[in-house]
């Protein structure tokens, strides 16, 4: 036989022509393959269009050419059809093409002149494979899914849930199959949105939000959920599939994580951020609605020396018991926020008349005055606020902020717990401040400071032994500017540490020269402010190198410092002080009186002078009240190893009580007004 003629079946047919004709004409894919040469040795014109080689191509092909499983598998199969165990099997056929299709080859034995033949009939599954993979794996997802899942039926009755609805809700499939989906109805959710949502699920078949759920156990969580509905081929409802997950504790931290962008975490106010927004939000309403908008800036007065006498700790306690009085004195549509340190802010709305913002303001500085019980002493504060309003004195937030602080610094330099309106000079006086700034920069690179000295007298012989170093400023158009209106401005700007550096050179300087002159136990005092101290304003080493490139020792140069520095406690101070101890240099505590006045901390610092301050010594009379407390600190500060000087001496009597007092050095305007250091040299 040639391997391209058609093979008769002979005998066990009966019929050789209407087999073929069968065979050739019929629509299935049919094969007859010899099991033995492993080849197929017919093929009907459905396998040629199916498999895309002609007729006579797919005759004597080798069966491996077409089924893509190894040669041993397909011998295997093969036997087993020939031994008729199976009559079915699943393949990879390969097309002409390169496609592979998943076959089912249904084959039966006929026995030929060739010997035993296998007839199969193949039918192209490829399709129903893969649709039963798609669903292999959707419910492979189904079960496995981290999103809950479930399917109701068109009244709401639960037709099958997933393991992760059970994982989520507690409710096993036995336990809510059949029942209503709205068992986990919770009452936290608003009524409003369980209607639009059972709205548009009746209309569009379709929801998608969040819904507070309950669980089994009857814990409440919120569910980001969406419902879509499967229709049938006649549009009915077959049944709606829910997909959720819970969404709590991602809310939740959503939630804090905006707490803590926009309000404050130690008084729970609103921040800066929020107040700018709120501010926004307030303009925007008093423009559409014609109204106005005031706005306060409030600062606390004396919070810095609660801070720096009574820690930190207790600084917060009262800056949240400040928040907590603040709100009481607002309305609760008010907004009241805390801009920084012990800066708030309030923004009253919809306001009719001044005298409303006054009488809230009036109440805020009552109520700031009272005495916080917070540690084992009541402590005494009091607030200055500035006040701005809108329109009339801005429209822009950033504006009326401004306003609001300059009429704040206003109200503080005009003594503090009072409130100030601003007023278009206050903008002036702004610029004047920011005019000084630049010219305080220049006045530093063009030397126009020069040192001011004034005498301190030793009480018991009348002698000059030691000075006080007082800068002054020689501006070019203003004159000569007093310490007291550019020192504060020189710390807020930081130009603090350039200037102490230029006095104290300048004051070891003098005092060598006076030191050459035979004065050699002469002594300088510098008054160093406490922001030298801070992220290291003092340069130790170089002061040293200085004094000792000038030939004089630490010991002509004494060291005033204010308590507040004492209170610091930071470990610079500390520090500081052993090194100026450490160089020889002795320390002398300023103002003493008017701040904590602490022994521990005298005695902690190791302190040489103890400078009673101006406002003692003013009132100084026999049987005073200032001069017992005079008394009590020159027998305090000797018995602690101390000496002491008292400042502002400015007539006879107050020179003589000191004296009878035991006090033992004196300064003020009795002996001399600080003079330059050539006038100084005749005091000497
Ligand atoms: N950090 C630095 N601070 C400095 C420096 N130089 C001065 N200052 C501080 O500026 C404040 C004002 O100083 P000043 O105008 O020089 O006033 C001093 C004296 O002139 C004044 N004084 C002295 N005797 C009398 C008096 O009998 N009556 C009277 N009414 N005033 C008098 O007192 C001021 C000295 O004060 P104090 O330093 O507290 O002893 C002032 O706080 C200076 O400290 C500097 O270089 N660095």
């Amino acid at each position: 036989m040639k391997a391209d003629e058609p093979i008769s079946f002979s005998s066990s047919v009966g019929s050789d022509e209407l087999f073929q004709r069968l065979f050739r004409r019929h629509g299935s894919i049919m094969l007859l393959i010899d099991p033995a040469s492993e080849r197929i040795i017919d093929a009907n014109r459905a396998a040629a269009a199916f498999y895309g080689y002609r007729e006579d191509e797919l005759r004597n092909m080798p069966i491996t050419r077409i089924n893509t499983h190894s040669p041993e598998e397909i011998r295997s199969e093969m036997q087993q059809a020939v031994e008729e165990k199976r009559n079915y099997f699943f393949f990879h056929h390969r097309l002409a093409d390169g496609q592979v299709r998943n076959v089912e080859v249904h084959s039966s034995t006929i026995e030929s002149r060739m010997g035993t033949l296998l007839f199969s009939i193949v039918f192209d599954v490829t399709k129903r494979r893969q649709a039963e993979e798609a669903q292999r794996m959707a419910s492979l997802v189904y079960q496995n899914s981290h999103e809950a899942m479930s399917v109701v039926d068109k009244r709401g009755l639960v037709v099958t849930v997933n393991p992760a609805f059970s994982e989520i809700t507690g409710y096993a499939p036995q336990d809510i199959i059949g029942r209503d989906i709205a068992i986990l109805g919770s009452d936290r959710e608003d009524p409003q949105t369980f209607n639009d949502m059972m709205a548009s699920v009746l209309a569009t078949g379709k929801w998608q939000g969040e819904l507070w759920t309950r669980r089994r156990d009857g814990e409440k969580f919120l569910r980001s959920l969406s419902i879509n509905t499967v229709h049938g081929d006649d549009g009915g409802i077959v049944c709606r599939v829910s997909q959720f997950s819970d969404i709590t504790r991602r809310k939740e931290s959503d939630a804090l994580i905006w707490r803590q962008a926009n309000f404050d975490a130690l008084t729970g106010l609103p921040n800066r951020s929020m107040f700018h927004d709120r501010l926004e939000q307030a303009l925007k309403k008093a423009q559409r609605n014609d109204a106005g908008v005031a706005l306060l800036f409030l600062d606390l007065d004396g919070f810095k020396e609660v801070n720096d006498t009574l820690g930190h700790g207790m600084g917060d306690r009262v800056l949240q018991a400040a928040a907590r009085r603040l709100q009481q004195c607002v309305r609760e549509t008010d907004t009241v926020a805390r801009l920084g340190g012990d800066e708030f802010s309030v923004i009253i709305g919809d306001v009719a008349n001044v005298h409303d913002v006054e009488r809230a303001v009036h109440a805020i500085l009552h109520i700031m005055c009272q005495p916080f019980d917070i540690g084992a002493e009541p402590i005494y504060l009091s607030a200055s606020v500035g006040i701005t309003f809108y329109p009339d004195d801005g429209e822009e937030g950033a504006t009326l902020l401004k306003n609001a602080d300059q009429a704040m610094y206003a109200a503080k330099e005009q003594g503090r717990n009072r409130f100030s309106f601003f007023m278009s000079s206050m903008q002036d006086a702004a610029q004047a401040r920011k005019r000084l700034v630049n010219d305080l920069r220049v006045a530093l690179a063009e030397n126009q400071f020069c040192l001011h000295y004034q005498p301190i007298v030793e009480l018991r012989t009348g002698a000059i032994h030691k000075a006080e170093a007082l800068v002054r400023w020689q501006h070019p158009r203003h004159g000569l500017v007093s310490p007291a209106a550019f020192i504060p401005i020189a710390e807020q700007t930081g130009l603090i540490a350039e200037l102490g550096d230029w006095v104290f050179r300048q004051a070891a300087r003098d005092a060598a020269r006076w030191y050459r002159a035979g004065k050699r136990d002469f002594q300088v005092s510098v008054n160093v402010s406490p922001l030298q101290f801070q992220s290291g304003g003092i340069d130790h080493h170089a002061w040293l190198r200085h004094l000792q490139g000038l030939g004089i020792a630490g010991q002509n140069i004494v060291v005033e410092i204010t308590e507040s520095i004492l209170m610091d406690k930071g470990a610079e101070v500390t520090e500081s002080l052993l090194r100026f101890r450490d160089a020889g240099m002795q320390v002398a505590l300023d103002d003493f009186g008017t701040g904590y006045s602490s022994l521990a901390y005298l005695k902690k610092f190791d302190i040489d002078y103890i400078k009673i301050d101006r406002a003692f010594v003013q009132n100084l009379a026999p049987g005073s009240d200032d001069l017992a407390l005079c008394e009590a600190i020159i027998v305090m500060t000797h018995k602690l190893g101390m000496k002491v000087i008292a400042e502002g001496v400015e007539t006879e009597m107050q020179r003589d009580l000191l004296a009878a007092s035991g006090c033992d050095y004196a300064q003020g305007y009795l002996f001399s007004r600080p003079v330059c250091a050539e006038d100084f040299d005749k005091l000497l």
